[in-house]
């Protein structure tokens, strides 16, 4: 990775997270380029971080690796644009475009591609993404490596051995930050009802997240055994837990879970 020249198309949200996040680890920002339609986008980017930004054709020709970072709705355009851009032969694709399989890729960019198609998320940022990847035929061992390094500098990276994986691991990890977002804003929301100051409740609530997290990132024991470890019989998160059960917790998630993945087949078509 540290001789590759890595060339974003569509500079959002997540293209955002990962640029920052591989600055953040040390990768000189000559080494990353950026084209966006939106001129703004581009310039902060620029401004902040130092990246080169440019036309499609300025940073797809001289890529090592293209990262389509822009929504599924557009990629067939972006892709079909994109193809004769592409300076070099060898050129490795990836793409974190939800629902879009490699053969569509293939399709828009032809079939001799090396593509991998990742499903990373937003906390890539600060260094804690989790990505899944799923690499065509097409990629060596070497373009393998590539993928690897570079979602792994962000985070784990965790190959796949089916594509359809990538569905799962959207519902799971590519959209998962979101769920625990909302639970941090429910916790807050909650606290401030029963009288706590808004400052103090976000503060605890994100902490917790955070804590809890960290422990069980860091720890052999599963989040079963950690979950039981702060139930006390008799206590007070026994009550909380019970609540959420007779609510239907497990069911919520796993329901929420099955309409991103459903979600994801059908951003396919
Ligand atoms: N936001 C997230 O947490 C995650 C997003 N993804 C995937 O990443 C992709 C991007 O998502 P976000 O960053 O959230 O969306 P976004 O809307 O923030 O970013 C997309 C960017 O593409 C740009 N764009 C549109 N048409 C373009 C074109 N023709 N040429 C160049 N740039 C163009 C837009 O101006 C925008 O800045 C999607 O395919 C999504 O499925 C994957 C994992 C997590
Ligand atoms: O919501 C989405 O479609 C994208 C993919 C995973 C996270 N954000």
């Amino acid at each position: 990775m540290k001789n590759s020249q890595i060339s974003f198309i569509g500079a959002g949200n997540m293209a955002n997270s990962l640029i920052r996040g591989l600055i953040n680890k040390n990768v000189p920002p000559s080494h990353i380029a950026a084209t966006d339609i939106d001129s703004d986008k581009l310039a902060e980017l620029q401004s902040d971080c130092g990246i080169n930004t440019g036309d499609s054709a300025s940073v797809a020709a001289q890529a090592d690796v293209i990262v389509l970072a822009v929504k599924p709705q557009v990629m067939a355009a972006v892709c079909e644009q994109l193809q004769p851009l592409i300076g070099k032969s060898d050129c490795l694709i990836i793409s974190i475009a939800a629902g879009i399989p490699v053969c569509s890729l293939q399709k828009w960019l032809g079939v001799e591609r090396a593509i991998v198609r990742c499903m990373p998320n937003t906390p890539s940022l600060v260094g804690e993404g989790a990505t899944g990847l799923y690499a065509n035929a097409q990629c060596s061992d070497i373009q393998k490596q590539l993928a690897g390094d570079i979602m792994g500098a962000v985070g784990i990276a965790c190959w796949l051995q089916a594509e359809s994986d990538i569905d799962t691991v959207t519902a799971l990890s590519g959209s998962g930050p979101a769920y625990f977002f909302l639970m941090m804003e429910a916790m807050e929301k909650a606290a401030v009802q029963m009288g706590l100051e808004p400052n103090v409740a976000r503060q605890l609530a994100i902490q917790t997240a955070l804590g809890a997290g960290k422990l069980a990132s860091t720890s052999d024991v599963a989040p079963d055994e950690l979950r039981r470890r702060v139930t006390s019989p008799g206590g007070t998160t026994e009550q909380a837990l019970l609540s959420m059960a007779r609510d239907g917790f497990e069911t919520t998630v796993a329901t929420a879970m099955q309409a991103a993945q459903k979600r994801a087949a059908e951003l396919a078509n």
